[in-house]
């Protein structure tokens, strides 16, 4: 039975197999009604796991899974879930809107073609077959097609992979959109920039384990990696050793007037303040902050490493996410 109160995915600690591969090790993940949450990770990180587990596809081998409260495996826990998977079909010949009405037919009260088509651009494409679309076109209907039964919770598994940036731009506004209106979004992606365009939590995936859990801003700090270039003047020294909070610094390239490095560290402007204060001669200083990918990166590395435990769970509200080498 779902409730009206139960969050829209409960998975508690589940573990999923695939003969000897253990896709999901002891995963635990809340979201609540409203959020827009980016799960992040690279191939093989079992993010399309998680998703096929939240939608009933497949069992876990222990642990479980709630959608609104109730069983992903009953039909009525879906009624309020719209999907759409990493791959797709569409039927050649129909015209997009029959495959709209056609879809539309499963709902009691289904969003009006006109607006499904409006949402995502497509509203010239609707006599068009399926066939006869572009495949950023065909993937916006895909993606269109799962808002179709008014979803309150969307799962889309890698939703822009393959489009063009403008196709792209024009899916990402639609899932915006949808979510102001009060839906809860759960995305998977490669796409650094899609998690940063669209989630305001980010789950990391790393071998089937949560890494970290946070705003898209604090996953960011948690590895809060500086990049900072800089040319040393030729002959002029500079003891870059030991530098307070210096990771990293790259091999210099010959530029005019000098030697070019970029150092990584936890803080530019600790280290940049310990550079004046030593009298290292440099000029044309650039500072640069992480990337998503780096933040990700270092958080897997770190796990790797260091051997550190993955985050609980909820480490976003109860527990600090694992602390990341400086
Ligand atoms: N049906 C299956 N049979 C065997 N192994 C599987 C199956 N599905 C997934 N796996 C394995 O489970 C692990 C997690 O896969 P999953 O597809 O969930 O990762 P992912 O994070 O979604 O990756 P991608 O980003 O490439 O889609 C991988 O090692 C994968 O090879």
């Amino acid at each position: 039975m779902t409730t009206a109160t139960a969050p829209p995915v409960l998975v508690e600690h589940v573990t999923r197999r695939f003969g000897a591969v253990t896709a999901l090790d002891d995963v635990s993940l809340r979201v609540d009604a409203g959020e827009i949450v980016g799960l992040l990770g690279p191939n093989g990180a079992g993010k399309t796991t998680l998703l096929s587990l939240v939608t009933g596809l497949r069992t876990p081998d222990a642990g479980t899974v709630r959608v609104f409260g109730g069983d992903p495996r009953d039909p009525a826990s879906r009624t309020s879930l719209g999907t759409t998977p990493q791959e797709t079909g569409l039927p050649d010949t129909l015209k997009v809107r029959e495959v709209v009405d056609f879809v539309a037919g499963h709902y009691a009260d289904p969003m009006p073609r006109g607006e499904v088509l409006a949402r995502f651009g497509l509203t010239d494409m609707a006599e068009r077959q399926t066939g006869a679309l572009s495949g950023g076109q065909k993937r916006r209907l895909a993606v269109a097609l799962s808002l179709v039964g008014r979803p309150r919770l969307v799962l889309l598994d890698e939703p822009t992979t393959g489009l063009d940036v403008e196709a792209r731009h024009v899916l990402w506004q639609a899932l915006r959109d949808y979510h102001a209106d009060g839906a809860t979004v759960i995305v998977t992606s490669h796409y650094l920039e899609e998690i940063e365009a669209l989630a305001e939590r980010v789950v990391v995936v790393g071998e089937g384990r949560v890494l970290a859990d946070d705003s898209l801003a604090r996953v960011l700090d948690l590895v809060a990696v500086r990049r900072v270039s800089l040319t040393l003047a030729s002959g002029g020294g500079g003891d870059l050793a030991g530098l307070p909070g210096l990771q990293d610094v790259t091999d210099g390239t010959a530029v005019p007037g000098g030697t070019r490095v970029t150092l990584v560290a936890s803080d530019a402007d600790v280290l940049v303040r310990a550079l004046v204060e030593r009298s290292v001669p440099f000029a044309d200083l650039e500072v640069r902050g992480a990337s998503l990918e780096e933040a990700f990166l270092s958080l897997t590395s770190h796990v790797e490493d260091a051997g550190t435990e993955p985050a609980e769970p909820s480490a976003r509200t109860t527990q600090p996410a694992p602390e990341v080498t400086r």
